[in-house]
Order: structure tokens, then sequence, then C-alpha cells
């Protein structure tokens, strides 16, 4: 084990100012690669820390609101700037802290880049439409102003991307934030918010908060100067802060689960399907509300694609995120490992075949980390416990299909909407795939994760809040409309 002398210790970030949390707590984010490398001590909150954050947000409010959206976008190409230049360090942090390979980190960082950068922009677009009245004499027109004070409650899994995704539109949109990052990437976080902090954003218009969900997360949802709540996470803790939220009348938007099925017609690129399907559904150890979970394969191709699914599942190398080699890293936390072992377990228990994996790591270095199996399995009936409920691990259910109808059918047969992907070279196939899906992103021949910046992003059924992020959809949420008559007076 090697001895480390120097942990740092990331502070709050409240009016312009880097401060301890009154609790004078702290917590370790620890390495998931390997349990004895801490990466840094993060601040345990109380709502004292809430409030005074809160505050510094509402006052800050007033005169930022007040800014064009143009010298608003001016702060976010500073911090675009500073983050791109901090993307090897913040990069290495994150997977670090949460066990993504580093190509998967980086990648990830400089989507944070383009994401700002692309609100920046935003701030010089326009808000609203002239609107023919009624009346001949008058002017009829919307315009948008900000919610106000924003509480962003991020997970771990995207660390960079989705406190950003949030946190930039709230801000070119005239709103000031209170971010209150998941523990265990806090750190990640932290290093994020400096870059907004050395872009001199006046004080009070970007804070953070770091601490329990339940504590600080539910102090957002139900804070009475909190305006909006944006969330990403699981879909219990998304409905209890959209409860909240709504029980006050602030609006909130949720982000949660998903169950996303790859179909595989028996025309498919059976190696671009395999490959789709492998790295939907296992890079980032599966850990993405966008990840492949439940393939549906056309009985004609099932014993051909699952030969070429196992025989490239092998060739994976599972191993800490930071060496070059590494493929696929571990689970992010000792938590989510157990949670993944055990649908393993309910799998095989419910009478699912394990075709591969299934099994925690433990090998040399391994054992000191959060690691586990890629695992696949068939026979699965889809009221097996590992076809309902979504298991955010590398953990892929094969099922045979008779047609692309009865695909589509099952595919369906879930509470969740996120995304989907069909694999096919038949046209009629695609367009029957669009049409009756039931998922807020489709994807033809490509991977069910994956998202891009200036497309709107969200689920459908119990994956969302019925909203959308990212791209032009973001102003939806992040803003109110205003309708508004003028007539000249006689
Ligand atoms: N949709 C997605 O991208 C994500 C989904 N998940 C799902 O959630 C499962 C559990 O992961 P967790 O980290 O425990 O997710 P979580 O939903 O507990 O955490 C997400 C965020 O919510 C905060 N939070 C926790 N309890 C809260 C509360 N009572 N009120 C307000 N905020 C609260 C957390 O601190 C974190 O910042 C995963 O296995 C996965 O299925 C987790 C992370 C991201
Ligand atoms: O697939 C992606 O790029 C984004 C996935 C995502 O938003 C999530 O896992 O929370």
């Amino acid at each position: 084990m090697a001895v480390q002398t120097e942990i740092k210790t990331y502070l709050n970030y409240i009016n312009g100012s880097w401060v301890s949390s009154v609790s004078n707590q702290v917590e370790p984010s620890l390495n998931p690669a390997n349990r004895h490398d801490i990466v840094g001590y993060v601040q345990r909150s109380t709502l004292e820390d809430l409030n005074a954050a809160v505050a510094a947000a509402k006052q800050a409010q007033a005169s930022w609101r007040k800014r064009s959206g143009v010298e608003r976008g001016e702060y976010l190409y500073k911090a675009a700037r500073l983050l791109e230049q901090r993307l090897d360090d913040i990069a290495e942090t994150m997977t670090r802290e949460m066990g993504k390979t580093l190509a998967e980190a980086k990648a990830e960082t400089m989507r944070g880049v383009h994401i700002l950068r692309y609100y920046a922009g935003e701030g010089a677009r326009k808000v609203g439409d002239v609107i023919p009245s009624s009346d001949s004499e008058g002017l009829m027109f919307t315009t948008r102003v900000p919610l106000g004070v924003v509480g962003v409650i991020s997970p771990w899994n995207f660390p960079v991307a989705i406190p950003i995704w949030k946190m930039a539109p709230a801000l070119v949109y005239g709103n000031t934030v209170v971010l209150k990052p998941a523990s265990e990437t806090a750190v990640t976080a932290a290093k994020v918010i400096e870059c907004f902090h050395e872009a001199g954003f006046p004080n009070g218009v970007v804070n953070m908060v770091c601490g329990s969900g339940s504590v600080i997360g539910q102090g957002i949802a139900n804070h009475p100067d909190i305006d909006g709540v944006t969330f990403t996470g699981s879909n219990a803790v998304g409905k209890q802060v959209g409860r909240a939220a709504f029980e006050r009348g602030a609006k909130y938007q949720l982000e949660m689960g998903g169950k996303n099925p790859v179909i595989v017609a028996k025309d498919a690129d059976l190696d671009l399907a395999v490959e789709g399907t492998i790295s939907g559904g296992l890079r980032s150890t599966g850990q993405k509300c966008t990840a492949t979970s439940r393939v549906f394969i056309e009985k004609e191709v099932y014993e051909p694609f699952k030969a070429k699914l196992l025989e490239r599942v092998k060739q994976l190398k599972i191993g800490n995120g930071l060496d070059a080699d590494t493929w696929m890293g571990p689970c992010a936390s000792e938590s989510q490992l157990n949670t993944v072992l055990s649908y393993i377990e309910k799998g095989k228990a419910e009478g699912a075949k394990l075709l591969y994996g299934g099994k925690r790591c433990l090998d040399g270095e391994l054992a000191n980390g959060f690691y586990v199996e890629p695992t696949i399995f068939e026979e699965v009936d889809l009221q097996m416990t590992i076809a309902r409920e979504e298991i955010f691990g590398p953990v892929l259910a094969l099922i045979p299909v008779d047609s692309i109808e009865e695909a589509i059918r099952l595919a369906n047969d879930t509470e969740y909407g996120l995304s989907a992907s069909l694999y096919t070279k038949n046209i009629g196939n695609a367009l029957q795939f669009i049409q009756d899906i039931e998922a807020g992103l489709i994807k033809v021949n490509a991977e069910t994760a994956g998202v891009e910046f200036q497309a709107p992003f969200g689920g459908m059924k119990q994956s969302s809040s019925h909203s959308r992020e990212q791209g032009q959809a973001a102003i939806e949420f992040f803003t109110s409309i205003k309708t508004v008559f003028v007539k000249a007076s006689e």
C-alpha cells in the first residue's frame, strides 16, 4: 500500500470564497481502483452552509439577471478556456475518483468545454417570438426571464459533464446556481468550480455545497428560496426531489434511470452490433443511464451474435482506468459494486443462465478496488429482476425474438424509456423502430449511450420528468416565458 503524504481538503464555494462547513466535518473521497487511496477530503455540510449559499445566490441574482446574455456568455467562455487548460488534471482526478478510463475522462472533460462554449453562444441568441395579435394596432411578443436561484443535484457517473450541462444554461439565461455534487466525485466537482471561480463570475453567482444527499440534496429540494431544481440520479431519489419541489411550487427537472434495449435484426452488420452492444453496455462499467442492458436478437442470428459477443468480451482488459491498456475500470464505489453483485445473484437465483463473468475481480491489485467482471446472461425471462430494474453495472441480458415487431413490443415492456438502438440494414425496420419504440433517444446502427450537447436529451415514461436537457431545449426549463402585448395610448 502506497503511503500518502499529502491529502488535500476541498472546501465549499460560497459567495465567491472557499470556506469550510460550519460542521467542521469532512469525509474522504476514495479511489474505487484502490480503496486505500484517498483522493481528497470533502466537506460534510449542514443546512446552515446551504442557507448561506442560497442567500448569496439570491442576492447575486438581482444584478446577474440585469446583465446582457452576451456579457454572461463571456464568463462561460472564460470558464471553458480554463477547463480546457486543466483538462489533463481534471480528467485524471475524475479517473482516480470515479474509475472510468482516462480516455473517457478526457473526452468527458472536453465535452464540458464544448458545452460551456455552446451555452456561451446562447447568450447572443433570440429568446422570443413576435406573434400576430388579433388587434392590428397591438404588438405581441414573447420574452423570457430567468427562474431565479437554481439548485443543481448531480450524480457521480459524469462528474464534469452533468454539472456543466445543468449550470451553463442556468447561468447564461440569468439564473444563479447552488451545486450539490455527489460526494463520491466532489473533488472533481471542486476542480470544475475552481474554473468558474477563476473565470471571475461575480460573488454568489456560482456556489457549491458538498454533503449528503439526505441533508443538502433534500435541503435544496425543500428550500423556499430555490426557484428551480435540476436533478440527475436514481428514480427513488428523483421522485422525492420532484415531490418536494412540486409541493412548494418550484420548477423541477428530473433525469433518472433507464433499461435501454438494443435490437439486432437478422440483416444487421453483426460486428457493428457487437461493438455497439459492448461499448454501450460495458464502457464506464455500465454506469450510464443510457447504458445498454437488454439485447433482443432475431433468432436467425442469435447464435452467431452471441459467439462474436463472447469472443469480444473475453478480450476486454479490466484494470485501473489510469493504465493506458485498461478498457474497463472498477465500479464507482463499494456500494455500487455490491448493488451490481446482488443483481447478478438475483439473476442466477431467478433462473437466468450465466454465460460469462458474474464475479468480483480479486486478482492481485484488483482486490483493492471495486471491480466486477463484464457479465452476460441468457435465458432471461422479461419478468426477472435483471430484465426489469436498472442495474447500473456491466451486465447484459440476451433475449432471442421471432421478429422486429416482437422485439419492439418486448423492448417497450419496461417502466423506463430513455434510449434504444436498432442494428439493421433495412430501412423499413428502422422506420418502424423510430415510430414505435418508447424512448427519448433513439439510434439506428449506433450504441444506446452517448448524447450530444447540442441536441435535446431526456426520457419517456419513468426515465424523466418529461422535460429535456441540453441543446436549445434547456431554455424551456431554465427560463419562464412572458407573453407581452403593447399598444400605443391615444
Ligand atoms: N440516471 C443516472 O445517470 C444515474 C442513476 N443512478 C442510479 O441510482 C442508483 C444509486 O446511485 P446513487 O448515487 O445512490 O444515486 P442517488 O440518486 O442517490 O444520487 C444522485 C444525487 O442525488 C443526491 N441525493 C441522494 N439522496 C437525496 C435526497 N434524499 N434528496 C436529494 N438529493 C439526494 C446524491 O447525493 C447525488 O448527488 C444507481 O445504482 C443507479 O441505478 C445513479 C447515478 C446517476
Ligand atoms: O450517454 C451519455 O453520454 C450520457 C448519459 C447520462 O446522461 C447519464 O448516465 O446520466
